[in-house]
């Protein structure tokens, strides 16, 4: 466990100053050879060429309609892929093609500012929402190289006025500049929250569940929207874009577009899922493992970076009301995995105590046992 401790004040100077560097060295090119900090160690590096990781694809639109044939068609795919490896692929998922591509295109104009732009919208340390890079946090190795935007994101009708506040974070943050860009982000997440609502409908139903079992839990969701921007590298192998991980959260709905980057740990073996335009990624969190009682998997996961282009995605991170109760429905059966838990107190968990791996909620649960020191 390291990399955990809190920047003492006086580091905030130095730390800003990295933040600096990152950006004027990372996007401009002007070191040769990458800085010591992102190089990953020799097991860690990435491999050239990882096999392709068969996913199941699923017509979110075949499963909506209705048609028993392609209803049960759809429960047995998701059913397959959450219980293997806890991925899949939607087609016909419904967002809006241009919402996604505006998405997609409008990080160059955040990500591509000068640093003391971006630093407007710093977040704090370790939390989930603002601007972070790298030189984040207290790692001094193993740095992830990419740049991130994060929004927490309830949905409009469930906030406070029914705020939009991944919108007006922005533009207190950034200035009324960046008021189509936070509108832009403002629908996305919204079309996010109601496409995970569906696919939980399709996981509750393939669990042989009340088809709103799942749907009722997350729909007063406090989730998380993050932009990842991954700068070219003159060394793509011997650094990662993000490090192995396994996502704590509860869904995650990836748009990768049409770079390939993403890799999962599958029977001990790296292998990647190639862009599909047509397609998002959708991988199991470990909340919802732990909501299942471990029938679906979250498995390690990674993102490679490469020296011919940036590679930017999206992540929307499902997560239930931070005070629910995440326990499995007496129906599953089984002995309990893990003891009952809310799912700020996995976060403050992650956030503070442990980085995220394939050990995290066995990691987690001798920490309550132990009395859980938030
Ligand atoms: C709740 C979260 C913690 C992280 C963001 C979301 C879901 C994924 C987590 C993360 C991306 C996994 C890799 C490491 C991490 C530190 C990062 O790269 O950002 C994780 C996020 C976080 O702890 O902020
Ligand atoms: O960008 C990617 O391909 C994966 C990112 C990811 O896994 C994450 O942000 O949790
Ligand atoms: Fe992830």
């Amino acid at each position: 466990m390291e990399c955990i401790t809190k920047p003492s004040l006086n580091e905030k100077e130095t730390e800003d100053n990295l933040l600096t560097n990152f950006s004027s060295m990372v996007l401009h090119d002007k070191e040769i050879q990458v800085p010591q900090e992102f190089v990953w160690p020799d097991h860690q590096k990435p491999s050239p060429n990882v096999p392709i990781l068969q996913v199941p694809l699923i017509d979110l639109a075949g499963f909506l309609s209705g048609d028993p044939f392609l209803v049960s068609e759809a429960t047995r795919l998701v059913a397959e892929g959450a219980k293997l490896h806890g991925f899949f692929l939607v087609t016909n998922h419904g967002v809006d093609e241009k919402l996604m591509s505006s998405a997609y295109t409008s990080m160059d104009k955040f990500f591509l500012s000068p640093t003391c732009e971006k630093q407007k919208a710093q977040g704090e340390w370790r939390e989930s929402w603002g601007y972070a890079n790298s030189y984040f946090g207290k790692c001094k190795k193993n740095l992830p190289w990419k740049e991130m935007l994060s929004f927490s994101f309830s949905p409009e009708e469930k906030t406070e006025n029914h705020s939009q506040i991944v919108k007006d974070f922005i533009i207190e943050k950034m200035g009324d500049g960046y008021k189509d860009f936070g509108m832009v982000y403002q629908e996305y997440a919204e079309a996010m929250s109601n496409l995970s609502l569906k696919i939980m409908e399709l996981l509750g139903m393939s669990l042989g569940l009340k088809r709103s079992h799942f749907k009722d839990f997350f729909e007063d969701n406090e989730s998380i929207l993050r932009l990842n921007y991954y700068p070219k590298c003159k060394q793509p192998d011997v650094v990662l874009g993000t490090g192995p991980h396994c996502d704590p959260t509860s869904l995650t709905i990836l748009q990768q577009d049409n770079v390939s980057g993403l890799q999962v740990l599958v029977d001990n073996q790296w292998h990647s899922i190639p862009p599909n335009p047509q397609a998002l990624v959708v991988n199991i969190g470990d909340t919802l493992r732990a909501l299942t009682n471990g029938i679906f998997k979250s498995s390690l996961h990674q993102a490679v970076v490469n020296s011919e282009t940036e590679r930017k995605t999206i992540a929307f991170f499902l997560s239930p009301k931070v005070n629910k109760v995440v326990k499995p429905p007496e129906e599953l059966g089984g002995e309990r995995m893990y003891p009952d838990f809310t799912w700020s107190l996995l976060h403050e968990f992650v956030k503070k105590h442990y980085k995220t791996d394939e050990n995290t909620l066995e990691e987690f649960t001798k920490w309550l046992k132990n009395g859980g020191n938030v």
